[in-house]
Order: C-alpha cells, then structure tokens, then sequence
C-alpha cells in the first residue's frame, strides 16, 4: 500500500480526483468504481470542475458502482443511482448506458446479483475502484463478519451503518435495512485501488485497516492483501510497514 497523507480535505480531493483524471487520460475506454456517502462528494466536484475546463472526457469510459439500497426508488434522493446522477453523471459527458448501479428493486435479487458480476467480468477488470470506508471497516458494504462474499450479493446493513447513513435521511426508520453491494472478491479483483478516508473519526479503523491483521472483522484489512492499493487520507495516521 501507498499512503498519502494531507493537511485538509481540499488537497486531498483535488489529488483524488487527478488520479482518476490521470487514469481516463491515459486510457480513455477505462473502467472506474465508484462509491457513494459523503467521502467522494469533493473529488467529483473536482472531476466536474476539470471536465467543465474541457481538459478530461469521459466519453468512452465506463463506470461500475459499489451498492445500491434494496427498497429505495431510484428516484429517491438518497439512492445511489440518484446520488451518483447528482454528484457526478449528471455534469460529464459519461454515456447513461456506460454507468451501472446495482439494481436495489429487482424482484429476483440474486438474478441482479448473478447479472451485476456477469457484467464486470464481460467488461472489466476495473481499473481503478474507488473507495470510502465505513466506521466499522466495511468497504461497499460489506460488514464485518465472521465470512466475507466473493461476488456481489444482498447484505444486511449492521445497525451502526444505518446511523451513521441516517444524516442522509429524515429518520433512521427511513434508512433501508439492505442493500446489494459487490463482495470483497469482486472489489480485490480491481487492478488498482484508491481508498479514500476523511475525517479525525475514521483514524482508528484506518490504522486498524493498514497495521492490524487481516481480519473479516475489518474488511478493509483484505486490502492489504491487494498488490496495487493508494491510500489518500486527511487522518493522522502512518503506515507501520515493515521489513
Ligand atoms: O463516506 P461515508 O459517508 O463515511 O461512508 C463510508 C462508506 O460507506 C458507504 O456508504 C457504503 O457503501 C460507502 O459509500 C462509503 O465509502
């Protein structure tokens, strides 16, 4: 892993968003994970402010989002469709049918599931994946538990994500109690990553993901298992490697 330390969230935004504009520069047909909540919403601001300077495409690129919420409508501010429509697609020249997002309102849940993993393999390996991390380490949303998923699958949400989520809604009985995301498989077999931590909080479980074991209790940890991770934090941190 590489850890890149910042002295504010700006900085780090702006170096976040150059590495994904650095990646669709190089390769114009790149394959791009995406996350969701609040950690990403200042690099995509970025992203727009470089596109709108005509100095990136995202014409051929194509992108694969981490999870959606079961239950919610895609028009539902808070989904993840709606969110990444809002903080991001909507602003760029990115091709509609180029974006996916699992489908929360499928009726055959695991038919998305099966299909959402079909599609990555037909068109990825991702390039780059981006991601935030939860309080309790997941990534996507896979929580800890005592096994992670390979492939993309239906969770249910640990009741700190849900309050940690429930600033997005008007109520915690409003936050769903599922949702679809990409298993740990599915995100290691990304070429490179970007993991994403902002804010003074998220200090101890980031030095639990790059110091403590390799645990299915902080699925985070699995990413030090990964050749090819950035790690881009505000946070205190260091990376204690050792040789
Ligand atoms: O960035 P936040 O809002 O702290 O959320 C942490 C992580 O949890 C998720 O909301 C779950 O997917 C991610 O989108 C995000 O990276």
């Amino acid at each position: 892993m590489i850890l890149h330390k910042f002295k504010n969230s700006a900085d780090l935004d702006r170096a976040a968003a150059d590495l994904i504009i650095s990646m669709v520069r190089a390769k114009p047909n790149a394959v791009l994970g995406m996350a969701t909540g609040g950690t990403p919403v200042g690099l995509y601001q970025e992203i727009v402010k470089t596109y709108k300077a005509g100095l990136v495409s995202f014409a051929s690129a194509k992108t694969f989002n981490l999870d959606e919420y079961v239950g919610l409508p895609v028009t539902h501010q808070e989904s993840y469709r709606n969110f990444m429509q809002r903080n991001l697609f909507d602003h760029i020249d990115i091709k509609r049918e180029n974006t996916h997002v699992p489908d929360g309102n499928a009726t055959d849940v695991d038919a998305e599931c099966r299909n959402y993993d079909r599609m990555m393999f037909e068109q990825g390996p991702v390039d780059l994946q981006l991601l935030g991390i939860g309080g309790n380490g997941h990534i996507g949303f896979n929580e800890p538990d005592t096994q992670l998923s390979r492939g993309t699958y239906k969770v249910t949400l640990k009741q700190e994500t849900r309050e940690a989520n429930k600033r997005f809604f008007n109520h915690i009985d409003e936050v769903p109690t599922h949702a679809v995301t990409m298993g740990m498989g599915t995100i290691m077999q990304a070429k490179a990553i970007l993991l994403v931590v902002k804010g003074a909080e998220k200090a101890a479980i980031l030095d639990a993901t790059l110091n403590g074991p390799i645990t299915t209790l902080v699925p985070a940890s699995l990413l030090q298992t990964h050749p090819r991770v950035i790690v881009m934090t505000d946070c205190d941190v260091d990376y204690k490697v050792s040789f």
